[in-house]
């Protein structure tokens, strides 16, 4: 189980097929095959390429150890805390909630976050300790861990994290199966990428909210002083997301500089994950073994359809109260942890579960020979085929046009070697248009299309309320108001509905959070580009201030209030 290489800084393919590898260090050494692959089979050649360096001792191996220790115990005990005080209560603040809505739930995606906390927190502390010592790059390059701490013990330091504790290869032997069905993450087919496990500082263990300081994982959002929420909050409660080893400091493993990359929770096909987990364990705990007709695990009942909801969640995410007064109540249990975030959301993840479900059936009554196994990988199949059907021939025509569909080109069929994986502007940045077409109002419709009694909800009432589900008539109102009502178009002047912008996850007694300015921190979080630079990249003009952009912006007012 090799990992594919892709042209980065770290190395180049050129035409003829020659690979070069840039900054070749230890960690470069091992086997490297190349593959050439046609209709007719594949041809593979390997060679074992073999990396003499010489040993040097660095001013920080000194301080390897201690940093090491204390960088597990910081890690972990702000983890630890931070997990007491999530689930063995109920989330009291936005910030709980909005932890809530992003803690992994795969023990795996865990283990691999606070690897790379330990690893990066490890190398600042070494940086900080040394001091003196420290040797900036002559070329002007950027600052480089190799010339702080020797290969050794840089590799040292990688082993203990954990950071080089990789996933079990998967086994895709099963040529029967895997010819036919999707592994449950994805890494037999192509590849598969958390937030900070810790909403408290690794330094002094504070709660990132209400401290306004920048001790990582905490990167609070500033908010100005004349700003109606500044007299109630210097900042916005934000934690930085998980590094994935191998990438920014940690990337010192690799010999070389690469960017800091995040790590992915879900699988990046569209491949129903939303309904099936996105990984072994989470979906063998969505499945129904009590009886082998391949069906999910279903809820209650709902009257008077008798239509089954979601499971309820049995773990630590158990809870999904909004508000102190509330009385206890459970989340829902889906293929994906946000499900509960918001009821229109959990309208539709009940929707795509009660459809395995009948399609499940349907493939029972007609293949009564079927075992469950097979009746679930079909119907998963399936489902799968709707979702993609919906999102490439109804969705994205609305939202890309004709234009943009033409751009997109047709399937050209099944691709191996394209790397699956989300780009991190995508999921950082683009993708996240969808925060200006949310209504900030949740329509709740009968079944001739009139207001139901409970009426209809302002969103920030929908965060976080699985039981209204349960109380104030089911899926169907919800889900008419979704296809009966139209998305909000933004207009320049206001892109993100109040709602999410002054409302997010808001509780009681605590200041909400803002999701426009949390996307905003997010890009910089992750590092990616500015708009700028996108323009380039996308051939559009080059542009140095706001009067620039007066054809894309076109109210001069709102070019004075960017400038400011
Ligand atoms: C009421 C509706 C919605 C709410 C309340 C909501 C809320 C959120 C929140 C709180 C985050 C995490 C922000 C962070 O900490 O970085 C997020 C991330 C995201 N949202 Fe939404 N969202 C909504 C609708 C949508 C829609 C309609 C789309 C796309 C069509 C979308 C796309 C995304 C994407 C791509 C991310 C980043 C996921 C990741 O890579 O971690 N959201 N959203």
């Amino acid at each position: 189980a090799g990992v594919q290489i892709t042209e980065s800084g770290k190395f180049h393919i050129d035409g003829e097929g020659t690979l070069t590898v840039y900054d070749a260090g230890q960690a470069d050494q091992g086997t490297y095959e190349c593959v050439a692959r046609n209709s007719f089979g594949l041809a593979v050649a390997s060679v074992f390429l073999t990396v003499t360096a010489t040993q040097d001792r660095q001013a920080g191996d000194a301080f390897v150890e201690s940093s090491i220790l204390a960088a597990v115990q910081r890690v972990d005990s702000a983890i630890n805390s931070t997990r007491r005080h999530l689930f063995s209560q109920k989330p009291r603040t936005p910030s709980d909630l909005l932890t809530q809505f992003r803690f992994p739930s795969d023990p795996f995606t865990v283990q691999t976050a606070r690897a790379g906390e330990i690893f990066e927190h490890t190398l600042q502390l070494i940086r900080e300790r040394v001091k003196q010592g420290l040797t900036v790059d002559v070329e002007g390059r950027e600052f480089r861990y190799n010339d702080l701490v020797s290969p050794r013990y840089l590799r040292l330091i990688a082993n203990l994290s954990g950071c080089t504790a990789h996933r079990p290869p998967p086994n895709c032997s099963d040529l029967c199966f895997h010819g036919k069905y999707r592994a449950p993450d994805g890494s037999c087919n192509n590849l598969h990428a958390v937030p900070a496990l810790s909403t408290a500082g690794f330094r002094d263990g504070r709660p990132c909210s209400p401290a306004c300081t920048d001790d990582p994982p905490c990167l609070p959002i500033a908010v100005a002083h004349a700003h109606p929420r500044g007299s109630h909050a210097p900042c916005l409660f934000f934690v930085r997301s998980s590094p994935a080893c191998g990438g920014g400091t940690t990337s010192s493993k690799m010999n070389s500089v690469y960017a800091r990359e995040q790590i992915n929770q879900c699988t990046a096909y569209i491949d129903a994950s939303n309904i099936y987990g996105s990984s072994e364990r989470e979906s063998q705990a969505l499945r129904d073994h009590s009886v082998p007709r391949g069906l999910l695990r279903t809820g209650l009942p709902w009257s008077p359809s008798g239509k089954h909801l979601l499971p309820f969640s049995p773990g630590p995410r158990s809870e999904c109260p909004r508000h102190e007064q509330d009385s206890p109540s459970p989340c829902f249990l889906a293929g994906d942890h946000r499900a509960n975030a918001h009821l229109a959301l959990t309208a539709v993840h009940t929707l795509w579960f009660r459809e395995h479900n009948r399609v499940a059936s349907e493939l029972s009554a007609l293949n009564p020979h079927w075992d469950g196994d097979t009746l679930y990988q079909e119907a998963r199949k399936i489902v799968g085929a709707e979702l993609q059907h919906i999102t490439y021939s109804h969705w994205l025509p609305k939202i890309l046009g004709d234009r943009g569909m033409k751009m997109l080109k047709g399937y050209q069929g099944y691709d191996p070697n394209v790397n699956t994986g989300i780009l991190n502007s995508f999921a950082t940045a683009a993708f996240r248009f969808g925060h200006t077409s949310n209504n900030p109002i949740l329509y709740r419709l009968n079944a001739t299309f009139g207001e139901i009694p409970e009426g209809h909800l302002p969103l920030h009432k929908a965060f976080f309320s699985p039981s209204t589900i349960i109380k104030e008539g089911g899926i169907d109102p919800l889900l008419r108001g979704l296809f009966g009502v139209a998305a909000q178009l933004p207009v320049p002047s206001r892109l993100l509905s109040l709602e999410l912008t002054e409302k997010l996850f808001s509780t009681a007694h605590s200041v909400a959070l803002d999701l426009a300015a949390t996307d905003i921190q997010r890009g910089r979080d992750h590092g990616i580009p500015p708009y700028v630079d996108f323009r380039v990249f996308c051939n559009l003009t080059s542009v140095e201030n706001f009067e620039d952009l007066q054809n894309e912006i076109k109210d001069s007012g709102i070019r004075q209030k960017l400038k400011k």
